[in-house]
């Protein structure tokens, strides 16, 4: 199966078109304040209306309350939520509702063992670099964690890579973890929250040789 990619985080007209013709199979929409990605809901509606049917929206979230996701998931057009920060309870009620991707914060081989509590509550695990304690973000900081710990891994659902890659180590990256799907951030941007046509460009084309 060829690998997939998702680009996280996109704000604006010219670099949601450099992901879709760059063939991303999900483009990624931030719904937290305090990050530099963070979209309004006029914003991300106007986005939402230039990507084709083929491209999934994915909306992005830190422990949302309903009336965030209710107003994000329309006005996105939403195809699937990303959650850091929750809870298999929490998960499984929003699944009830749209399909619910769960990032889960990995530094240790320890941490891997989080997803095993979201079989039936999430629809795909997406392993991310766990962020240091107190930072701003838990996602979006261009960190990564050792792709050793995902050698051999398997889940019974599906699952996606991410944290701190970018266009000359994605390829490694797949190899090591057999990652079926892999998201990217900081990796196409030229500063934080600033993404970068040519970067999406060169990180699609990696992919698309993975
Ligand atoms: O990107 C953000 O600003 C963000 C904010 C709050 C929660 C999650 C966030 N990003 C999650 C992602 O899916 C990123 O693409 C992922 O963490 C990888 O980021 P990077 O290491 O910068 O490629």
């Amino acid at each position: 199966m060829p690998t997939t990619a998702k680009i996280c985080g996109l704000s604006t007209p010219e670099t949601l078109d450099a992901a879709v013709a760059g063939g991303a199979s999900h483009v990624g929409f931030v719904f937290f304040p305090p990050s530099p990605r963070n979209l309004g809901f006029e914003q991300a509606a106007a986005l939402a209306a230039q990507v084709p049917g083929h491209v999934a929206k994915v909306g992005v979230f830190v422990n949302p309350d309903d009336a965030l996701l209710d107003a994000a998931i329309a006005a996105g057009r939403l195809d699937a939520v990303q959650l850091h920060k929750t809870t298999p309870e929490r998960a499984a009620a929003i699944r009830a509702r749209v399909p619910v991707w769960v990032a889960i914060a990995v530094k240790t081989r320890a941490d891997l063992n989080a997803a095993a509590a979201f079989a039936g509550a999430a629809d795909r695990i997406l392993y991310d670099a766990k962020t240091p304690e107190g930072a701003a973000l838990p996602g979006g900081m261009g960190l990564r964690f050792d792709w050793e710990l995902l050698r051999g891994h398997r889940l019974a659902m599906p699952w996606a890579l991410s944290g701190g890659l970018d266009s000359t180590s994605v390829a490694e990256a797949v190899r090591i973890t057999g990652a079926p799907l892999v998201d990217i951030s900081s990796g196409v941007e030229s500063a934080p929250g600033t993404k970068d046509v040519d970067k999406i460009a060169a990180f699609l084309k990696a992919v698309a040789q993975c």
